[in-house]
């Protein structure tokens, strides 16, 4: 069984996910932290975001791992684990652009098709593109204002700038961000953390 879970930014899809996956006692994996893991890399390394070789040859040359741990997704490069810098707005920046590179999404996608399922897996294009044969497909949306909201949190920009942020990016992501015509729209915005993935698990067989 695939469970895809996909949205805009800050929809909810990783609280969601790590959720249900909880409940349901499978992994999940969230796509967006390899985007996110490449952009890191680029800003470290000071790589180009508008070409895929240099890129892609840093990652060849020192893989990235994620681990779909049931505590939550780790990423690692070596011995170094990059999961604590990946939510900055530096990378919320500058990953739109990583993401555009079709190498990277193959590289990011190579990586997601590794695992074996049962999984839930989140991201923009799970339902459509790298896993469109899943048995279950969510669509998570919430007002720009609502989502910011709760991302102005977890940031040090105000409110307004983290609206800002959240609509822009979901613009730069419009391309691969469309919902699977068989995924079931939820908006997030119109109940609580737990309702939402309790709504989400109505739909599922319940675990054995
Ligand atoms: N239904 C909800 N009600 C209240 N808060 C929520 C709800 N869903 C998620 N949140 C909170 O909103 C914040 C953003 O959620 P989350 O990180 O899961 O979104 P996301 O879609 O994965 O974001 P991104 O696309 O940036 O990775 C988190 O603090 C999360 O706990
Ligand atoms: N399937 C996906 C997942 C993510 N992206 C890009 O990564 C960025 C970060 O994703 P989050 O889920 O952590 O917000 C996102 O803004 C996209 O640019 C993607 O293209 N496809």
């Amino acid at each position: 069984m695939i469970v895809t879970i996909d949205g805009v930014a800050a929809s909810g899809k990783s609280s969601v996910a790590s959720g249900v996956a909880r409940r349901l006692q499978l992994p999940y994996v969230s796509s967006g932290l390899l985007y996110r893991a490449a952009a890191l890399v680029a800003l470290d390394e000071g790589l180009p975001t508008d070409r895929a070789e240099p890129l892609l040859a840093s990652l060849e040359a020192q893989p990235v791992e994620l681990r779909p741990l049931p505590e939550g997704n780790e990423v690692w490069r070596g011995s170094q684990d990059l999961t604590e810098r990946l939510h900055t707005s530096e990378v919320d920046g500058s990953v739109s652009a990583v993401a555009q590179l079709q190498p990277l999404r193959e590289w990011v996608n190579d990586h997601l098709r590794q695992l074996p399922p049962p999984f839930v897996a989140e991201g923009r294009d799970m339902g459509t593109n790298v896993f469109p044969q899943a048995e279950y497909k969510f669509y998570l949306t919430a007002s720009p204002r609502v989502r910011a909201e709760r991302r102005v949190q977890e940031r040090t920009a105000d409110l307004e700038s983290v609206e800002a942020a959240l609509v822009l990016r979901d613009a730069r992501d419009a391309r691969q961000s469309a919902p699977a015509p068989d995924a079931r729209h939820i908006d997030t915005g119109l109940g609580n953390l737990e309702q939402v993935i309790a709504k989400v698990l109505s739909y599922l067989p319940d675990p054995a």
